[in-house]
């Protein structure tokens, strides 16, 4: 999807992240217990240490891959996979969209829970278990990805 494409903004604070990354954490412990989990970078580092410290997990791996470059989907890269098929390990992202980085670390580990905090409807039939969906067109923001700053009044911008 081009970036023209995502016209809804879904801003999720840290406090949001902390609250849905538990709430996953839930779901997850009737579908354990695991052994490990696998972290996929970035997006997936932050709930994972979450999900690690909920789960009372302290064996943490990552694959490492990069699809998009702002929003803009590029060829998947590999950075750094992991050795085995996943068995007993729980995977973890941030979300799934069009679904394509949780299809390649799933066809590496296939015996693995996938897990993503959020997912958006082309993707979610990949995932295991995920908490919030949003539309296909939303782009999720980060709290990673944001600052905090001054605005300008509702009235002032409808002007
Ligand atoms: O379902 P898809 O369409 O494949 O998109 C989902 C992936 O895209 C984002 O990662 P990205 O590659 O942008 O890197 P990042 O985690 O470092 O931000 C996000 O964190 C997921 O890993
Ligand atoms: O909606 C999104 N937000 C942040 N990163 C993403 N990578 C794919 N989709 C998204
Ligand atoms: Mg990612």
């Amino acid at each position: 999807m081009s970036e023209a494409a995502y016209n809804k903004g879904f801003p999720v604070s840290w406090e949001q992240m902390h609250r849905d990354a538990r709430a996953l954490a839930w779901r997850l412990l009737e579908k354990g217990p695991f052994k490990g989990i696998v972290a996929i970078t970035r997006g997936g580092l932050v709930p994972a240490a979450i999900i690690a410290r909920e789960l009372d997990i302290r064996l943490i791996d990552t694959v490492c891959v990069r699809s998009y470059s702002d929003k803009t989907r590029g060829d998947l890269e590999w950075l750094k996979d992991i050795k085995g098929d996943g068995t007993d390990m729980l995977i973890i992202d941030d979300l799934v969209d069009t679904g394509k980085t949780a299809k390649a670390v799933r066809e590496k580990l296939p015996h693995a829970h996938f897990a993503t905090v959020y997912a958006k409807p082309l993707g979610r039939e990949i995932v295991d278990s995920f908490v919030t969906e949003v539309s296909q067109d939303t782009w999720i923001y980060f709290p990673w990805d944001m600052e905090l700053s001054v605005n300008a009044p509702i009235s002032e911008r409808v002007r």
